[in-house]
């Protein structure tokens, strides 16, 4: 396949070098120094984009891949004001693949999480919070993996039904703590605490490998595709 990466800095790396050794051929690489060659006419034989640059970017790159008929398969988090628009082009024909967290161990937990917030339902002894750790250099905050989670909590509990970043005192909101901290990869923990005793689930990624080889599986998955797909779609979760 012919792959052209928006973005090329810690997961564009590590998807360019995934990319090479499954076969897959890098024809373009966009970054902030050279953003102007992201035209129609530069996508023209790409099979598939990848995405992965910053919230202020993200939805520009994805009209321009659109406009040049090329599916884009994208990572970048803190840009979901926009989901809707997206959502509304691909229901006209473009292909569009986005996760929080493409890793299979994220989803996993996902599913994990989704299953003890419907078993926490039956006792009200416990409340919930959510700790995300990552490097200092993320931008957004919570996480979008984060939001998938705190998404898992809300709908399968009938007490929890809104999230807020910091400590809430309200029943009815669950906190998430946003921590960062050195190079952490990302480290989500979900407590289920009492009165008498704690709960807890962890995922911590040990490097970015797993984002990375997820995102390539999705790009191998899209090429002819439209519509708007995610990780349900290609893990069969
Ligand atoms: N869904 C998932 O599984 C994962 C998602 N992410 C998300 O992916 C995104 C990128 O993460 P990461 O690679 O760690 O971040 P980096 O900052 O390391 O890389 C982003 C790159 O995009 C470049 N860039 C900025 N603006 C543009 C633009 N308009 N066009 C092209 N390139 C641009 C940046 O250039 P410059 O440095 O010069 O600004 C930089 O090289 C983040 O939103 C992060 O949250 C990260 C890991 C996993
Ligand atoms: O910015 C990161 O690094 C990460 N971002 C994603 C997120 O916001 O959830 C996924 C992963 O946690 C790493």
């Amino acid at each position: 396949m012919k792959i052209a990466l928006i973005g090329y800095g810690k997961m564009g790396k590590e998807i360019e070098s995934i990319s090479l050794d499954r076969g897959h051929e890098i024809a373009l690489i966009i970054d902030q120094n050279n953003q102007a060659d992201l035209t129609v006419d530069n996508l023209k034989g790409i099979d598939v984009v990848i995405e992965f640059t910053n919230p202020d970017s993200a939805y520009q790159n994805y009209m321009t891949c659109f406009d040049a008929g090329v599916p884009v398969v994208s990572g970048t988090t803190g840009w979901l004001d926009q989901l809707d628009r997206v959502k509304s082009r691909c229901e006209d024909g473009k292909g569009f693949f986005y996760a929080s967290n493409f890793s299979l161990g994220v989803n996993l937990f996902f599913e994990l999480n989704k299953k003890l917030a419907q078993l926490m339902s039956g006792f009200d002894q416990y409340d919930v919070d959510m700790e995300e750790i990552h490097h200092i250099h993320k931008l957004d905050s919570p996480s979008g993996t984060a939001l998938t989670l705190a998404e898992g909590v809300l709908e399968n509990h009938p007490v929890k039904n809104s999230w807020i970043e910091g400590l809430s005192t309200k029943a009815s909101e669950m906190s998430i703590v946003a921590k960062r901290h050195g190079a952490v990869p990302g480290t989500h923990n979900i407590t289920w605490h009492s009165e008498v005793d704690e709960i807890q689930i962890q995922h911590q990624a040990y490097n970015r490998k797993g984002f990375a080889f997820g995102a390539v599986l999705a790009a191998e998955f899209m090429p002819g595709k439209s519509g708007y797909f995610g990780m349900k779609d290609l893990l069969k979760l």
